[in-house]
């Protein structure tokens, strides 16, 4: 985003403070469609939007136009702008102007001594008193913070690092114990850009108005909950300078499935398909215990498209399973319970079928890291792993070592196992999720799905994806086997690894969704909801 800002500006010849205007006048607007939609919420006339909001995070549609400068009884509103010495002040002052313009009340309230800005704030510094707008000093005056309606936060942008410091962090600290609603000037003051972290203190907003594009600390938790909603607004960067830079990090949209990952959303079946048009999965997974997870993971299979779908257990689960799916078809893969030699009866399993996933409900047994070698090494075709043979994969000395798989390798990690896997604890994972799991894609060839909310797809190639959709009851035993197999049935299909994990991971979510709406509360969706949401 900076170097986007600095090539408008150096090579296109666009001056920064006309950049300026248009990010003060956007942040306005918002800022008074916030009081619009928090009175209609409050009289009653409009359920559910702004501030009722129950998702922090949630994208929002932007609304412009002349209209959206204009509010019945501006008077009633008064506003403190904060502002810090840097480009993210100087766009809290030019939405001061347009606030005041409106007709509402507004009060600067500069963080350091006004006449340290420089720049194009020192420019709207001296605009904001040649209107005479009130002014007052952290330091120096009072500030009160009971005494207003709203708070612009314009404190820190794109150019904060590290935790805020002296009366940056007591502002920040006031502002969020007045319990006035925080409208945010790009980033919520406090929080980390790139990672999603948040310092220290951090603005807790309720609407953070992103200026040209989504930041990635705003589409990673806890960075999305500082946020509040969002909503992204275009600042004037000409389209021609964001085609050339080289992004690799993408929301998941349907537009970016099907323009960056070549994926055919609303493809339909040609009518003389046959089952064997649509690819077989084998699933090797389930344990004693842990029977439902490849029963949950064959089903998803098949409701995600897969023509066929043959569940390999071991010997003694067969009569008990037998009848729990009618559609699944089972094969014994032992007489007893896993065990190192049994690799080799999934691999005469998999002939003639066309997708391994590997996991689920597996458990740990003697000599399984050579288990799942042998099927990394010799199974031909593309391979979801996930779960226990993911903590297998983690505990084997070294990955590198092994043979190279020549068909599309999906991993799909929870925080716990990428832990495991990346030699890290859990905290260090969700610090940096992106990062991590971009870097561990790239490094060992494969499509890395790092599951949680916001779960990010990682490729060999380097991009990453930022998935969105999904509820917070998905939260629930079986909802990642249930992932495993939606994710093996699009690859059996013919997707790519990484089709098949985004597109996996982005209809995961909406079924999720799609299921929880069916009750009365989240918290009772359980992981078979989401294979009947599909
Ligand atoms: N580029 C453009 O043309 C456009 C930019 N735009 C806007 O500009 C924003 C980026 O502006 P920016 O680069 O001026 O940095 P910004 O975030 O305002 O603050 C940096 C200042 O804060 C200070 N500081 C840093 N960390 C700190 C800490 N932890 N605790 C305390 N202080 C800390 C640091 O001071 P220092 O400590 O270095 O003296 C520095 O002076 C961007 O988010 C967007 O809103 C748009 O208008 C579009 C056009
Ligand atoms: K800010």
């Amino acid at each position: 985003m900076r170097e986007l800002d600095r090539r408008t500006i150096e090579e296109v010849g666009i001056p920064a403070v006309a950049l300026m205007e248009n990010v003060g006048r956007a942040i306005a607007e918002e800022v008074i469609r916030w009081c619009r939609e928090r009175r209609d919420v409050s009289s009653g006339s409009r359920q559910g939007a702004g501030s009722q909001s129950e998702s922090p995070g949630d994208l929002v549609p932007a609304v412009q136009g002349d209209a959206a400068l204009r509010l019945e009884e501006p008077e009633r509103e008064h506003w403190l702008v904060l502002a810090g010495k840097g480009n993210n002040g100087g766009d809290g002052l030019v939405a001061a102007r347009y606030l005041r313009e409106a007709g509402m009340r507004v009060t600067i309230v500069y963080a350091v001594e006004p006449g340290s800005l420089t720049g194009e704030a020192a420019l709207q510094r001296e605009a904001a008193r040649a209107l005479g707008i009130p002014v007052l000093v952290h330091g120096e005056d009072d500030v009160d913070f009971t005494a207003c309606t709203g708070i612009v936060d314009a404190l820190l942008g794109t150019g904060s690092r590290g935790a805020p410091r002296g009366a940056y962090a007591e502002l920040i600290a006031a502002a969020n114990g007045s319990g006035r609603d925080i409208v945010s000037a790009d980033i919520p003051s406090g929080l980390d850009a790139d990672t999603g972290a948040v310092h220290d203190p951090c603005i807790r907003a309720r609407r953070t108005v992103c200026l040209a594009f989504l930041k990635r600390g705003l589409a990673q938790f806890p960075g999305a909950e500082a946020a509040g909603e969002i909503v992204v607004r275009a600042i004037g960067i000409p389209a021609l300078l964001c085609a050339q830079q080289n992004v690799s990090t993408f929301l998941l949209t349907e537009e970016v499935l099907r323009t960056r990952l070549g994926v055919d959303t609303a493809r339909r079946r040609s009518p003389d398909g046959h089952k064997g048009t649509y690819g077989h999965v084998l699933v090797a997974a389930g344990s004693l215990p842990m029977s439902g997870a490849g029963l949950l993971c064959s089903r998803a299979a098949l409701r995600a498209g897969s023509g066929l779908v043959t569940w390999a257990l071991p010997g003694p689960l067969l009569p008990p399973m037998a009848g729990a799916a009618p559609e699944v078809m089972l094969a014994s893969a032992t007489a007893a319970d896993w065990h190192e030699a049994s690799a080799a009866r999934v691999l005469e399993l998999l002939a003639g079928r066309d997708v391994l996933a590997v996991g689920p409900g597996l458990g740990r047994f003697e000599g399984d890291g050579r288990w799942l070698r042998t099927l990394w090494e010799e199974a031909a075709c593309p391979m979801v792993v996930d779960a226990d043979a993911l903590n297998m994969l983690a505990a084997s000395d070294d990955l590198d070592a092994w043979k190279p798989r020549q068909a599309d390798t999906v991993l799909t990690p929870h925080p716990g196992e990428m832990a495991r896997l990346a030699g890290l604890s859990t905290a260090e994972v969700q610090r940096d999720r992106i990062r991590l799991a971009s870097e561990y894609a790239k490094a060992h060839r494969v499509t890395l799905v790092l599951k949680g909310a916001r779960t990010v797809i990682a490729t060999p190639d380097g991009d990453a994806f930022v998935n969105a959709t999904g509820s917070p009851g998905m939260a629930t035993g079986g909802a990642g086997d249930v992932l495993t197999g939606i994710i093996a049935g699009l690859l059996a299909q013919g997707a790519s690894g990484p089709q098949a994990a985004a597109f996996g991971v982005y209809l995961h979510g909406l079924a999720g969704e799609a299921a929880a709406r069916r009750r009365a509360h989240p918290a009772s969706l359980v992981a078979g909801d989401i294979i009947e949401a599909l």
